[in-house]
C-alpha cells in the first residue's frame, strides 16, 4: 500500500488549532481508503521555538522536509514577536526555500454560507487565484539606514524577473485553460508602477499567443477590488503580484463568506521539492487558544493536498464532506455566525468521511 510521508507544522496562533484537526481529517480518510495511507511528521517550529532558540525553525529544516509528500502548514505570527520576524523565519522560510513559486488560492461561495454581497449568487463567485510566490515585493531586497535620526531611510524593493514573471503567467493561462470558462484575468498596477508591472503586461501578452483558447483580460489592482464587488461573474481565474494576490484574496475570501475557509497551496508546479498547504487566514491573534477556529480552510486545504498527490477520488469525498457540513448551520463557527466549535466542525466531517452510504451518493 502507497504510504505519504505528510509533515506538519501548526506554528502559531489557531494554527495549533487547525492543523491537528486537518490531520485528524487525513486519518479519518486513510481509515477508511484501501489504497493509501499516511505518515505524519509534526514540527513544532514557530514562536515557542524562537523563544527556545532564537530562529523560528532551525537552519538545516529544510532537509528535514525535503523527503516528504508534502506539508500541512497553520500560521507563523506570535503576539510576542514581530510579524517580520515570523513570517521571515518560517512560512517565507519554506515557499522561497522550495521555490514554491505557485500559490493557488480558490474561492467559491459553499453550500448554507451566507456570502456578503446581496446581489451574488453561488454561481457567479467561482475563482480561483494564483499569487506569484517567490519574489515581487517579497524579495527581501532593502534595507534600512540611519536608524532613529532624521536622515532615516528605509527601502523595500519590489524585484520582478523576466524568468519569475514568465513562469507565474504561464502557470496561470494552464491553470486558465483547465477550468471549463477559460478565462484569465491579469492584475497589475502598471500606471503607477511604470518598470516592472509594464513587463508583466508585455511578458502576459506574450506567453497569451500560447494560449490561443483562454480568453483573458488585463485590470488595474484598484479597479480589480471594486470588480469584485460589483461585478463578481466577470471574473474566473486571476493572476496577481505576491503582494496584490494576497490582499485580493483575503478580500475574496471575505466575498465568500469567511476567511477562515479559504484554502491555499504553495505549489512547485516542477515537483522538485515538496509543496505546502495552508488555509490562507494567519494565527487569529484574537480567537486563539478559544477553540473557536473554523477548520474549514485547512481542510480544503487537504482537498488541494490531496489533487496534489493525484489522490483524486479521496479529495472527492473530503470536498463533499466539507460541503456536508457547511450546508449544516448548526456546524457554523462565529466567523460564520454560528456557535459551533473547531471539534464539532472536525467531528462532523470525519463522521461524514467514515458513512459509507453517504460516501457513495457523494
Ligand atoms: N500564512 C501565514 O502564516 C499567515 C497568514 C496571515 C497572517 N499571518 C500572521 O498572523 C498574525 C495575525 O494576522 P492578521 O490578524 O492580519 O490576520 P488573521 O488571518 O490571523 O486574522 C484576521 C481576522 O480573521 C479572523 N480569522 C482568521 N482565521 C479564522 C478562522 N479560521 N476562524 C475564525 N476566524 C478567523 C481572526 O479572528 C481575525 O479577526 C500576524 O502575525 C500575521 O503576520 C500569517
Ligand atoms: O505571506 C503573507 O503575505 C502572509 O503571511 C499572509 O498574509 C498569507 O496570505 O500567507
Ligand atoms: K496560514
Ligand atoms: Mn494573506
Amino acid at each position: 500500500m502507497k504510504t505519504y510521508q505528510i509533515a506538519t507544522i501548526p506554528g502559531d496562533g489557531i494554527g495549533k488549532e487547525v492543523v491537528p484537526a486537518g490531520r485528524e481529517v487525513l486519518a479519518a480518510l486513510a481509515a477508511e481508503t484501501h489504497g493509501f495511507r499516511f505518515q505524519f511528521e509534526d514540527f513544532d517550529w514557530g514562536g515557542d521555538y524562537y523563544r527556545k532558540h532564537g530562529v523560528m525553525m532551525p537552519a538545516d529544516g529544510l532537509d528535514a522536509l525535503r523527503g516528504k509528500d508534502a506539508i500541512l502548514f497553520g500560521s507563523a505570527g506570535d503576539p510576542d514577536i514581530p510579524d517580520h520576524i515570523t513570517l521571515w523565519g518560517l512560512r517565507l522560510k519554506i515557499c522561497q526555500g522550495f521555490d514554491q513559486y505557485a500559490n493557488v488560492r480558490p474561492t467559491r461561495i459553499l453550500p448554507g454560507i451566507d456570502g456578503p454581497l446581496k446581489r451574488c449568487s453561488a454561481a457567479d463567485l467561482n475563482w480561483v487565484i494564483v499569487r506569484e510566490n517567490s519574489e515581487g515585493e517579497y524579495s527581501g531586497v532593502g534595507g534600512r539606514v540611519h536608524q532613529g535620526h532624521p536622515i532615516e531611510a528605509a527601502t523595500d524593493v519590489s524585484m520582478m524577473t523576466r524568468v519569475g514573471v514568465e513562469r507565474i503567467l504561464r502557470f496561470a493561462f494552464r491553470l486558465a485553460q483547465s477550468r471549463p470558462r477559460k478565462l484569465l484575468t491579469v492584475i497589475t498596477k502598471s500606471n503607477a508602477q511604470r518598470h516592472a508591472m509594464v513587463m508583466w503586461d508585455e511578458v502576459a501578452l506574450e506567453v497569451s499567443r500560447d494560449f490561443p483558447d483562454v480568453k483573458w483580460d488585463k485590470e488595474l489592482v484598484d479597479a480589480a477590488t471594486a470588480r469584485m464587488v460589483n461585478k463578481p461573474a466577470t471574473l474566473d481565474t486571476i493572476v496577481a503580484t505576491n503582494l496584490h494576490a494576497d490582499i485580493l484574496s483575503d478580500l475574496a475570501a471575505a466575498l465568500a463568506g469567511s476567511l477562515g475557509i479559504a484554502p491555499t497551496g504553495n505549489i512547485d508546479p516542477e515537483r522538485r521539492y515538496p509543496s505546502m498547504f495552508e488555509p490562507i487566514h494567519g494565527s487569529a491573534f484574537d480567537i486563539m487558544g478559544k477553540g473557536l477556529a473554523n477548520p474549514v480552510g485547512t481542510f480544503w486545504s487537504v482537498v488541494m493536498l490531496l489533487e496534489h498527490l493525484g489522490e483524486h477520488d479521496a479529495a472527492a469525498r473530503v470536498m463533499a464532506a466539507i460541503e456536508h457540513v457547511t450546508a449544516d448551520t448548526s456546524l457554523h463557527t462565529g466567523d460564520l455566525g454560528g456557535t459551533a466549535k473547531t471539534v464539532d466542525v472536525t467531528r462532523a466531517v470525519c463522521d461524514f468521511l467514515a458513512r459509507k452510504e453517504e460516501r457513495k451518493a457523494a
